[in-house]
């Protein structure tokens, strides 16, 4: 194996402990404390175990943390009422709504009733807008987490051959619009892409969020290319009692050809709380009229 592993693990401990530091000088300049509002529909059990994590390092870094859970069959109507409660509360900063949602709620919908002022995770239509026009927005925390694993690998991003591998809402789309932002060539690859290991082999830059367990294969990997694996895939290995997690890349295969990886766990999953953390900060930064958190913005 040549390539370096990323330890994002580690990494997200640094900004979770930067988040601690600036929220502790926010309380002292204002006598208040950044609050995340976290809104869980239905029991997937997944969900549940982000929410518990989010809710613990919530905490851990100075903040309140205030749990909704609602019954799957809640009505939609329901969870608007809650969102427009939250928007009016002054104790709540940020406004995460866990996705999916059930089938019989409009996610577009909800997601545009938070404050976009609070959407700490930055799906609403305002801020997608001002990420793409470059206007100060709240970055969508998974893309966020992955463009401070990047830079710091590769110091500037300027010019190097970047390509995205899916183009969700949540992952893909706003990834590409920060390497492009940050001066990358972007080039976003998705289910119906032709040649697509012949595509990936251009990137000096690969981030994969595709949800297809181990689908990038060494071979597909420029040497010494910077390999981002977003995927979290829960597999059942042949013989094993535990189920596992892998990512959207062929771990051993791609380190033994990249110049630096990201494993699953320990990669991006940690970064992304992190960066909900972070984002929570800054909502209460701008709420306050204080200065933006310093190196926690894209
Ligand atoms: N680490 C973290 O914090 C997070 C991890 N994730 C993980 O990241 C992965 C992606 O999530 P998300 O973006 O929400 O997923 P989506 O299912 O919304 O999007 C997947 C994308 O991958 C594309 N795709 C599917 N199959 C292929 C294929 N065979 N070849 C090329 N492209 C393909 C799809 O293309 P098309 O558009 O054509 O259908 C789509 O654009 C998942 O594993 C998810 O669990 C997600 C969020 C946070
Ligand atoms: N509104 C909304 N915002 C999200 O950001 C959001 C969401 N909905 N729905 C689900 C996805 C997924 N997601 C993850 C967060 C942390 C880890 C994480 O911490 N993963 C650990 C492992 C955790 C484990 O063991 O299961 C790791 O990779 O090391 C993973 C995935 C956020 N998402």
């Amino acid at each position: 194996m040549s390539a370096t592993i990323i330890d994002g693990k580690a990494f997200a401990a640094v900004v979770r402990a930067q988040v601690a530091t600036q929220v502790a000088a926010a309380k002292a300049a204002t006598g208040q404390v950044p609050g995340l509002a976290v809104v869980l529909v239905g029991e997937d059990p997944a969900s549940q175990v982000y929410v518990r994590n989010k809710n613990r390092q919530t905490v851990e870094v100075g903040m309140n943390s205030f749990e909704h859970k609602l019954a799957a069959e809640t009505a939609e109507a329901d969870l608007l009422a809650l969102i427009a409660q939250l928007n009016a509360d002054p104790a709540v900063d940020g406004i995460l709504v866990q996705l999916p949602l059930p089938a019989h709620m409009n996610a577009e919908a909800v997601i545009n009733a938070i404050d976009s002022a609070k959407d700490v995770d930055g799906f609403h239509i305002d801020n997608v807008g001002k990420l793409v026009t470059g206007q100060k927005a709240m970055v969508p925390c998974t893309p966020l987490g992955c463009l401070m694993l990047l830079r710091d690998t590769l110091g500037t991003l300027e010019g190097r051959d970047a390509v995205v591998i899916g183009r969700s809402n949540i992952v893909g789309k706003p990834m590409a619009n920060l390497l492009l932002r940050d001066g990358c060539t972007v080039t976003v690859a998705h289910s119906r892409t032709a040649n697509l290991p012949d595509v990936v082999r251009r990137a000096d830059i690969v981030v994969a969020a595709v949800g297809r367990p181990e689908m990038v294969k060494g071979d597909w990997i420029k040497p010494g290319a910077v390999v981002i694996d977003v995927g979290i895939n829960r597999v059942q290995p042949a013989g094993a009692e535990k189920a596992k997690l892998v990512g959207d890349c062929d771990f051993d295969s791609c380190a033994a050809v990249a110049g630096a990886i990201t494993p699953v766990p320990g990669g991006v999953g940690p970064m992304t709380i992190a960066c909900l953390l972070a984002n929570t900060l800054t909502a209460f930064c701008r709420r306050h009229a204080l200065p933006e958190p310093e190196g926690l913005t894209a």
